[in-house]
């Protein structure tokens, strides 16, 4: 079966440093390689930044603007003008491609998720390029991404993708910014995202003049696509013919290995599209049952909650160390659980006076988002 790759563009590619203007060949390069790929078979998906940067740019703004209101003013200004440019270029190669925007609220409502997996197969059926961008001008501060390396890590997710290259201004991850650190060690492979964190790999969430969240937002990616059996590359946007020579098994850019697809899709769309609005805090009986021995989560081992939830709302499964182990769906509101906890199943219909679920967090609605195993090679130059 043909493979599918999902290609994410940061600002800092698309954008020349300094006057913010397009960078016209970077852009060109990336059309040409894009439409290449089409044609050896490759499903491809493009998740494009740039729609404020290049909205900036029209209005002559010098600084990425402050409030949401501005930034959503100048994104609507900046997106018409973007695909404009992705479709002249993808127009002269015969490479149709079709807008998609998202908004975080479509990725919790199951009904649309559902229905944008639909879409996007029939766009990649029809040998058609999806050009994917954040609705900015329509999200809300709760509710949005916020960042498009995490927006394509859930569309690489959502689509089962083979790959996911987030193409960026530094040529790979090193082991502390390059622009601030000289030294740095550039790091050539992730088999576990958790081997960043043993090596005290540095990732400022600065970001580039006008990219956002530096490399923070990459690594949450790569830890979100690779847990859906994703490879993950984070490499440079000036040279995108080295996506083909990746695909073709080059040593380039930082690699980050694919776990198994162990979960399905809904418990995917559990663990990252659902925003949590709880935590709950379980004793370590409660962790070893659910980590070691697949259980569903009892109200006895709760022993504490932290936040405002309903029934069927996402929630946060913590540790005594307050790290976080599960996301699930939770059967009772926090007011219910604030009773309950700590509590026999049996006594709950006696403490709440009514018959309630036997389980707070039943295991077919509990993804573990601990893994195990790690190891991260550091590459000479
Ligand atoms: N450990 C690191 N390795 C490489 N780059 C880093 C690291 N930490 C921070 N950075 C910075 O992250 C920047 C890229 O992030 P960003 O500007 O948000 O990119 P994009 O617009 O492509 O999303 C780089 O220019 C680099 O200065
Ligand atoms: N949706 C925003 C993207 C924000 C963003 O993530 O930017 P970047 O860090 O450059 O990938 C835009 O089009 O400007």
């Amino acid at each position: 079966m043909n493979q599918t790759i999902v290609v994410k563009v940061g600002t800092s590619s698309l954008t020349q440093p300094g006057n913010g203007q397009l960078a016209l060949s970077t852009i060109a390069n990336i059309v040409e390689t894009l439409t290449r790929l089409r044609a050896c078979g490759y499903g491809v998906v493009l998740v494009t930044s740039g729609a404020v940067g290049v909205g900036c740019a029209r209005l002559g703004l010098k600084s990425r603007p402050q409030t949401m209101a501005l930034k959503q003013a100048v994104a609507a200004v900046g997106q018409g003008r973007l695909m404009r440019v992705y479709d002249d270029l993808f127009t002269t190669l015969q490479q149709p491609i079709a807008q998609v925007l998202i908004s975080r609220r479509d990725f919790v409502q199951r009904s649309c998720y559902v229905n944008a997996y639909g879409t996007f197969q029939e766009l990649l059926r029809l040998g058609v390029i999806p050009v994917v961008n954040e609705n900015d001008t329509v999200a809300v501060e709760e509710l949005k991404f916020g960042d498009n390396d995490t927006l394509s890590a859930l569309v690489a997710s959502l689509i089962e993708a083979d790959w996911l290259f987030l193409l960026t201004d530094v040529d790979r991850l090193y082991s502390a910014d390059p622009r601030q650190v000289p030294d740095a060690q550039p790091i050539s492979l992730v088999t576990r995202i958790e081997e960043l964190e043993e090596l005290q790999v540095q990732t400022g969430d600065a970001g580039s003049q006008w990219g956002t969240g530096g490399m923070v937002t990459k690594i949450t990616a790569a830890k979100i696509a690779t847990s859906a059996g994703v490879r993950t590359v984070i490499t440079e946007g000036k040279r995108p013919e080295n996506i083909e020579k990746i695909l073709q098994g080059e040593p380039l850019g930082t690699q980050f290995e694919a776990q198994p697809r162990t979960d399905n899709a809904r418990k995917r769309w559990i663990a990252y599209s659902l925003v949590p609005t709880g935590k709950i805090y379980l004793d370590n009986g409660a962790v070893t049952a659910i980590c070691q021995g697949g259980k569903s989560l009892l109200a006895a081992g709760i022993s504490r909650i932290e936040g405002d939830f309903r029934p069927s709302d996402a929630v946060r499964l913590c540790d005594s160390n307050e790290v976080e182990i599960a996301r699930g769906l939770v059967n009772y509101s926090s007011n219910e659980l604030q009773q309950i906890r700590g509590h026999k199943s049996e006594e709950i219909p006696v403490i709440l006076g009514y018959e309630g679920a036997d389980t707070v967090v039943h295991r077919d609605n509990l993804v573990l988002l601990v893994s195990a195993g790690a190891k991260v090679e550091s590459s000479g130059g």
